[in-house]
Parts: C-alpha cells; structure tokens; sequence
C-alpha cells in the first residue's frame, strides 16, 4: 500500500540528514517541505523565532502539545541545557511512531519523553508520571481548539509557576481565536504576537508568546 507522508519524511531525513546531527534532521525535513510536500512543522521561519524563545528562556523542563514528526521537538532539544527534559505528546500513534524515529537518529532520545495520548488525558498525569513540578516552557502545536482548555488544565493542575513562557503555533492560520482572547485579556499573563507566515507559505500566521504571572 502506498506510503504515509510522514514515512516520506522520515526516509528524506534518513537518506539527507547526518545521524546524531539535529540542525541536519531539521534542515532536511525543511528542504524536504519546500521541494517534495508541505507538512505542518513549525517550519524554518517560525522555528527560529522557536529557538530565539528557548534560548533566552534557557529551561530545564519544557511540554511540547502536538509532536507530528518531531520537527519542533529536535529544534528545542537541541538548545536544552545538559539534565533538562523534553516532554512531548501526540495523540496520533502513526505520528508518534515516525516521531520516535527522526528523534532517534538526531541522537535525542535521552533529552526527549515522547507520550502517546490526549493532552486533556495527559496533562493531570504529568506530576506523577515524570515527578514534574512546574514547566519551564510550554509549546503549544496540537489541535488548536484543545490551546484554551489545555491552558485552563495546566493552570488547574498547578503545573505553571510565576514567569512560565507559553509559546503558541497558529495563532492566525489554522487559528486559535478563543484562545487569543483569553489569554491577551487575562491579567493572570503578559502576551506578545511574532508575526510571521504559515510553514513553507506566504500565508500569514504567527507565534503568540505569552509570560504566566502567577
Ligand atoms: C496530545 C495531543 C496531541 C494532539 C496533536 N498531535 N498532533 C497534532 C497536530 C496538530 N497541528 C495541526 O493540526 C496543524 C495544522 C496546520 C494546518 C493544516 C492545514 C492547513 F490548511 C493549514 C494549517 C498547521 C500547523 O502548524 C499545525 O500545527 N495534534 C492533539 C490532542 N492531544
Ligand atoms: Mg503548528
């Protein structure tokens, strides 16, 4: 039977990119979306405004909502400090499956606890099954009308603390209107907009960084 479009971009980082080299899985998952297929990774120009937000976060336990093929994953992995821990969860066991294996072969299993479930399923279990306290950074990229009520969880769940950075994808396009009027009208976080564009197009979409004030 034919191939998924994950497999396809799982053989295009096997056949392009250096094992144990993350910017080369990143590099040829993005050369592989600009030539062969669109995917939905964060994409090259909104992943370095990613990595410009955990660089100057610097943190030692981020949540990643929505792995798909572990694009994001690998580019915040990469830039973790040494004992952090990157914990990503995907409801799709074929993304999950792929996921597994484009981590691997940038050499990131360690840094890297890969979930297969719900987010609302998940995000109550997270203290007793990685001993979490509070995160560090949250990146949210799953389905977009789960951003409000997975924000609402982790604040129920006590799993933010003051300064907690949420960074979330597709804000303009697929959209995430609810969640954008939450949380730029809520005196409980401080917002910023990063315009940009929707991975691999000229369609407008942009990451929204928002501080948790406690
Ligand atoms: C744990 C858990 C995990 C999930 C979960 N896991 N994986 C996902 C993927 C979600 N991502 C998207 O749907 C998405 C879509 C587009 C898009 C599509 C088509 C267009 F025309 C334009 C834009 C672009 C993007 O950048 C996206 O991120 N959700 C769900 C629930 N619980
Ligand atoms: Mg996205």
């Amino acid at each position: 039977t034919r191939s998924t479009r994950p497999q396809r971009l799982l053989a295009a980082v096997q056949k392009n990119a250096t094992r144990g080299d993350p910017r080369s899985v990143v590099s040829a998952i993005d050369q592989f979306c600009r030539q062969k297929e669109w995917a939905m990774n964060v994409g090259d120009e909104k992943g370095c405004i990613l990595d410009s937000v955990v660089s100057e976060t610097n943190p030692t336990t981020v949540l990643e909502l929505g792995t798909y093929c572990a694009y994001s994953t690998v580019r915040i992995a990469s830039l973790l400090p040494p004992h952090s821990k990157l914990i990503t969860l995907e409801f799709n066991p074929d993304y999950a499956k792929i996921a597994r294996q484009v981590i691997a072969w940038a050499g990131l299993q360690d840094k890297i606890n890969l979930v297969e479930g719900a987010s609302g399923d998940l995000i109550p279990k997270m203290k007793e099954m990685f001993g979490v306290n509070t995160f560090d950074l949250v990146f949210l990229d799953h389905w977009k009308d789960r951003y409000l009520p997975d924000t609402k969880l982790l604040e129920k769940c006590g799993l933010l603390r003051k300064g907690t950075i949420l960074l979330a994808d597709n804000v303009i396009c697929p959209g995430t209107p609810d969640y954008l009027e939450y949380i730029r009208n809520s005196p409980q976080y401080e917002s910023r907009y990063f315009k940009s564009h929707l991975e691999y197009t000229k369609v407008e979409d942009g990451l929204e960084k928002s501080v948790f004030l406690g």
